[in-house]
């Protein structure tokens, strides 16, 4: 594999994607696509959608129809199944079968649609469990992966190899996305299946909500995890379909990590959370450290914006917006 990035001048960057360009953004409603369909329209591009309920994007007859219909200029590949680390143990099947099967109606039905360009978003645990930190993009296949992920993990790597051979066979103008662990609006609350931000959110704001003396999160508290809020996601996804157009995937990160206990710190002190915290060492704790280099991210230009702090702050007002009243 080649570790040369491709990064074109910022004045042919600009011909990667035409204003005013057509987009469909497969999984809008979802806390990713939603927001990178917030960002491609402020943009100005047009932005399609179809929702599950009109078109289940595994139905690959269905999916070719639908992207001949509508042709468009680009496509971004961000619905998936995807969970927390209980949804992705407890249920690998999905997780595989579903994110194949979905990747290969999205990415073909494009080709044979004429798409000209397709961002496909992967995940940081495609990466060996015990990959040297911070983890390059070269580390991919070099290594065993992270048991509690290994079904996604596998379903995300062949997307990976499928956007590169269309490259490859086809000369398409496909790319591969790798962000770290995401957080922000639109995110799924649900205690089973979500990831652990949202979790921590509901579980610190319930507890204070009912004057629960202590709240008990997941595992030994001692991993390590990267976050990104979804917006700064959005933002470095635009710049890819603008301006990269290489057969590697590029990782999206923000380069800096922190344990789960003091994450647990920080949201237990934006949600005014008074009480004691215990950790269940019976639940999984996952890999152990997962930070992403970004200097291929950083090339071209992009650096986060929101700082951890004020993003769950802002992801926790927004949840509270969903709320029904005294919730
Ligand atoms: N969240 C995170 O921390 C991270 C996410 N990613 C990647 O980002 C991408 C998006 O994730 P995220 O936004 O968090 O996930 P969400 O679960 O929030 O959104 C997924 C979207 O995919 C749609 N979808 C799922 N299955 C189907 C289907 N069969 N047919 C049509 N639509 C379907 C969902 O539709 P519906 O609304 O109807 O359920 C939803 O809109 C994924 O590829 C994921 O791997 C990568 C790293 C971290
Ligand atoms: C994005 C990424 O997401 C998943 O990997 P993960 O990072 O391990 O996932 P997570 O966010 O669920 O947990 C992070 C850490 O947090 C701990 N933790 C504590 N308390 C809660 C808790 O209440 N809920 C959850 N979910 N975790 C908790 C938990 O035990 C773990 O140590 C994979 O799906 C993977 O495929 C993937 O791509």
């Amino acid at each position: 594999m080649t570790t040369e990035l491709p990064v074109p001048s910022q004045e042919s960057a600009r011909s990667l994607l035409r204003p005013g360009s057509r987009i469909f953004v497969a999984g809008h409603r979802g806390l990713v696509g939603s927001a990178v369909a917030r960002r491609l329209a402020e943009d100005g591009h047009e932005v399609l959608t179809r929702g599950r309920d009109l078109l289940d994007l595994r139905d690959a007859a269905r999916t070719e129809t639908y992207l001949k219909e509508v042709r468009p200029d680009a496509v971004v590949l961000a619905a998936a199944k995807v969970g927390g680390i209980m949804a992705n143990s407890t249920y690998p099947v999905q997780f595989l079968e579903d994110n194949l099967r979905i990747q290969l109606s999205v990415i073909a039905g494009a080709h044979a649609a004429g798409t000209e360009r397709l961002l496909f978003l992967g995940s940081s645990c495609i990466y060996p469990r015990l990959a040297p930190q911070p983890i390059r993009e070269e580390s991919l296949l070099t290594g065993e992966l992270e048991p509690t992920n290994e079904a996604y993990a596998l379903a995300k790597i062949a997307g990976i190899v499928q956007t590169q051979s269309y490259r490859r066979q086809y000369g398409a103008s496909y790319i591969s996305a790798m962000p770290t662990n995401l957080y922000g609006p639109g995110d799924n609350f649900d205690l089973e299946t979500s990831h652990v931000l949202p979790a921590l959110i509901r579980r610190f704001h319930e507890a204070r909500r009912d004057g629960a003396p202590e709240v008990t999160l997941w595992g030994s508290g001692s991993p390590r995890r990267e976050f990104l809020h979804v917006d700064d996601l959005a933002a470095a996804c635009v710049s890819l379909l603008e301006a990269y157009d290489g057969d590697e995937p590029v990782n999206i990160g923000c380069g800096e990590d922190l344990t789960i206990r003091e994450l647990a710190e920080t949201v237990r002190e934006v949600t005014g959370y008074e009480g004691s915290i215990v950790w269940d060492t019976s639940k999984p704790d996952g890999a152990p450290r997962k930070l992403l280099d970004v200097t291929r991210l950083n090339a071209l230009g992009f650096t986060p914006k929101i700082p951890l702090r004020d993003g769950i702050a802002r992801t926790y007002a927004w949840w509270l917006g969903q709320l029904p009243p005294g919730q």
